[in-house]
């Protein structure tokens, strides 16, 4: 069986003022786009920024790259006439805390929805929030605003975040949401973001955001399913088939049980792999 299943490893987020980046983008192999509106973008430069997205977009050129726009800051209600006239594939808005900011979002735009959870409340209310409507499509972890809020320290291992972090995740899940994780702040330390890569990966994240060109490669690898893992989930595939055609609930690969609930993360697993590799051919 294989489930359709969308990559997203990488999102760059890109400063809707910043022409040569949106155009460099298009060469560019992260999975999805946030064309910038709030925090990148000074408040002078917001509608040089909606012009310059409006013009991106209608140029093309982004292949399968998920386009989102991020929405924000002052004039919001000019941003989404902005996201109502593009081709785009979603919406994301800033510092949500509530569930009403969603259902009113949804009312304004067709968009899929995505919120940015980033604040104390938004992490206390995140369930509340993932709930609010069907059109939410997943959530992007802001850990700069939430270690601001939280008066936390950037530290390597983010152990500050973690709590906020899983939180997110749960909500995220419960509702069969997509999770993104914050961006890394240093962008010379690469030896750095592998290492939180890894750690997003272990707490369940489906990507990463970013904000350099130069950390694509290394969330794309990390996110992606590696060559141990697709071989053990294809064993655990073949394994279980063999199992069922004698008519047993459960197999064995090596010293290791396997359930039906492992055959689905193991499909789930190999779909995205595929997935993946689709993108590359
Ligand atoms: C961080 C930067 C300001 C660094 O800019 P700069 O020093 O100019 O970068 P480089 O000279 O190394 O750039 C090399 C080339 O790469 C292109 N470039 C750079 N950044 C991007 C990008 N994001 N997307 C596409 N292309 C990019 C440059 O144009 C150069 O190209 P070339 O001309 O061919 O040499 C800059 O990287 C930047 O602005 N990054 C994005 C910042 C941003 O969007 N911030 C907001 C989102 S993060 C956030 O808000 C987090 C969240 O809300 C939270 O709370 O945590
Ligand atoms: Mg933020």
């Amino acid at each position: 069986m294989t489930t359709t299943i969308r990559p997203r490893r990488s999102m760059l987020y890109i400063p809707g003022d910043k022409a040569r980046a949106l155009e460099k983008a298009r060469g560019l192999a992260c999975d999805a786009i946030i064309f910038d509106l709030e925090d990148a973008v000074s408040p002078e430069n917001k509608g040089l920024a909606r012009e310059t997205i409006a013009q991106a977009v209608a140029a093309g050129g982004y292949g399968e790259c998920e386009l989102i726009l991020r929405v924000g800051g002052d004039a919001v209600a000019e941003d989404f006439a902005l996201a109502n006239t593009l081709a785009i594939h979603g919406i994301l808005l800033p510092k949500v805390e509530r569930p009403e900011t969603v259902i009113a979002v949804a009312a304004k735009t067709n968009h899929p929805i995505w919120c940015m959870i980033e604040t104390p409340m938004g992490v206390l209310r995140a369930a509340e929030i993932a709930g609010a409507s069907d059109r939410l499509a997943g959530f992007v972890a802001g850990t700069n605003d939430l270690a601001k809020e939280l008066r936390a320290r950037h530290t390597p291992d983010r152990t500050p975040l973690l709590t906020s972090l899983s939180l997110m995740l749960l909500a995220a899940r419960a509702y069969g949401l997509a999770a993104i994780d914050g961006v890394h702040l240093d962008l010379d330390d690469l030896a750095g973001l592998e290492d939180v890569c890894r750690q997003g990966v272990a707490l369940g994240f489906d990507g990463k955001s970013l904000v350099h060109p130069n950390s694509i490669e290394i969330a794309n690898r990390a996110f992606a399913p590696q060559p141990a893992e697709i071989e053990r989930a294809r064993a655990m595939v073949a394994a279980w088939e063999e199992a069922r055609a004698q008519g047993l609930g459960v197999a064995r690969i090596g010293g290791a049980m396997v359930e039906q609930l492992h055959v689905d993360e193991a499909t789930r697993l190999l779909a995205l792999a595929e997935a993946i590799a689709r993108r590359a051919a």
